[in-house]
Order: C-alpha cells, then sequence, then structure tokens
C-alpha cells in the first residue's frame, strides 16, 4: 500500500482511494473503496484498464458501462471495492491492443488478433488483485464478472470467492462480435 485518501465521487457513498506499486511492473494498481461494507463478504469488482473504453466512451468493447455499472451496485450495496488494475488490453498495453484493433478491421477476432501479434489470448494474472485484498483486510468476496479467470486466479491466489455475480452488459453493433468471441473462445460465462 502506497497512498491513501478520501475520494468523494457523485452519486456514491463516501469512498477512498488506495494505491499500490505493482514492483514488476512498476505500474500503480488502485482500490477504490466505496463506503462501508461487513457482515456478508463484501462485493468486489476487478476492473482492466481499458484507455479506450473507460476515458473515451469507446463502443468496440463494454468496459466504459461495465465501470460504471459496478461503481453503481457498489453504492447500492452501501459499499464494496472496485480493483481498477492497469492491465490495458488484457495485459499487452495500449500500443498492442490498438495494432490488434487494426487486425480486427481486416477481419481478424480478438483472439486471433493477439495470436497474430505474438500474444497470448490473455496476458493477465491476478495474485496482484489478490495481495491488494489481504492488504485491505479482505479475503472472501462475491465478485461481479463473467469471466472465469478471474474467480480462479484469485482462488489460486487464496482469496475465498463465496459467489461470482454476473455483470453484462447490453451490446452494440460494434462489440456483439467481441462479446460473442470472449464467450465462443475464451470461456466467458452466460
Ligand atoms: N488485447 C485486446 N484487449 C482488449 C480488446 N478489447 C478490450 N480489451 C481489453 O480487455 C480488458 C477487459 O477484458 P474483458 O475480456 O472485456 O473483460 P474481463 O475483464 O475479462 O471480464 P469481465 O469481468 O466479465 O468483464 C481491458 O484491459 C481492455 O483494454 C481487444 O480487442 N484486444
Ligand atoms: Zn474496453
Amino acid at each position: 500500500m502506497v497512498a491513501r485518501a478520501r475520494l468523494p465521487l457523485d452519486h456514491l457513498p463516501p469512498s477512498q482511494m488506495v494505491s499500490f506499486r505493482d514492483l514488476v511492473s512498476g505500474e500503480d494498481h488502485v482500490a477504490l473503496v466505496v463506503g462501508a461494507f461487513g457482515g456478508r463478504p463484501p462485493l468486489i469488482r476487478l476492473h482492466s484498464e481499458c484507455l479506450t473504453g473507460d476515458v473515451f466512451g469507446s463502443l468496440k468493447c463494454d468496459c466504459g458501462p461495465q465501470l460504471h455499472e459496478a461503481l453503481r451496485l457498489l453504492g447500492a450495496e452501501g459499499g464494496g471495492v472496485l480493483l481498477y488494475l492497469r492491465q490495458e488490453g488484457r495485459g499487452i498495453g495500449l500500443a498492442n491492443k490498438l495494432r490488434a484493433y487494426q487486425l480486427q478491421d481486416r477481419g481478424l477476432d480478438t483472439v486471433e488478433a493477439n495470436a497474430r501479434l505474438g500474444f497470448a489470448d490473455d496476458e493477465r494474472d491476478y495474485a496482484m488483485a489478490a495481495a491488494m485484498l489481504r492488504a485491505l483486510g479482505i479475503d472472501r468476496v462475491r465478485v461481479l464478472t463473467n469471466n472465469p479467470a478471474k474467480v480462479a486466479g484469485l482462488e489460486a491466489a487464496g482469496i475465498e470467492v463465496a459467489e461470482r455475480v454476473a455483470h453484462h452488459m447490453p451490446a452494440n453493433p460494434h462489440n456483439a462480435d467481441y462479446i460473442a468471441t470472449k464467450r465462443a473462445k475464451s470461456g466467458h460465462l452466460p
């Protein structure tokens, strides 16, 4: 844990941002601790950075709506934690994601494009996310995700996943194929 501060957020209960330094990548990951929780395992979201979707509202993926809906759900529960993980492009970085988009414009799907660039479909791991949760005193969670690799990654690192809560957003004409490919090839759950 590197630094921590109160961070008032629109329409959300009193929140804090906590930053962590990843000594392997040098990146700062952040935990947004929304409101208060206790009793049942807290609702959490592991959100992988997506500059295009999170900041600019890109329609090519579902990251922006997933981010905002996750925060809304945490607020509606009174509290929870969103980990904002600096895993842009499923861990390949922004420039390579843009190269992958270029290949997708030529007909490759999201998995084929990664392979063409010499990457695995998904280069992320969740050990850092588990370490962040433990540093916050959390060892049992309910996790908002459609991605079984996130559940498996947390469990492998010693965090108990009491429940997986599906986190689907409505598709649009630009991301429908992307979402279908994640289901067909990357094991994403309905
Ligand atoms: N390499 C690559 N990364 C992408 C692409 N589209 C989105 N991303 C990245 O994928 C990450 C989000 O992953 P998703 O597969 O949408 O969702 P998930 O996080 O695995 O699963 P959920 O928890 O269900 O949302 C972000 O880091 C995005 O930047 C793409 O076409 N290629
Ligand atoms: Zn995205």
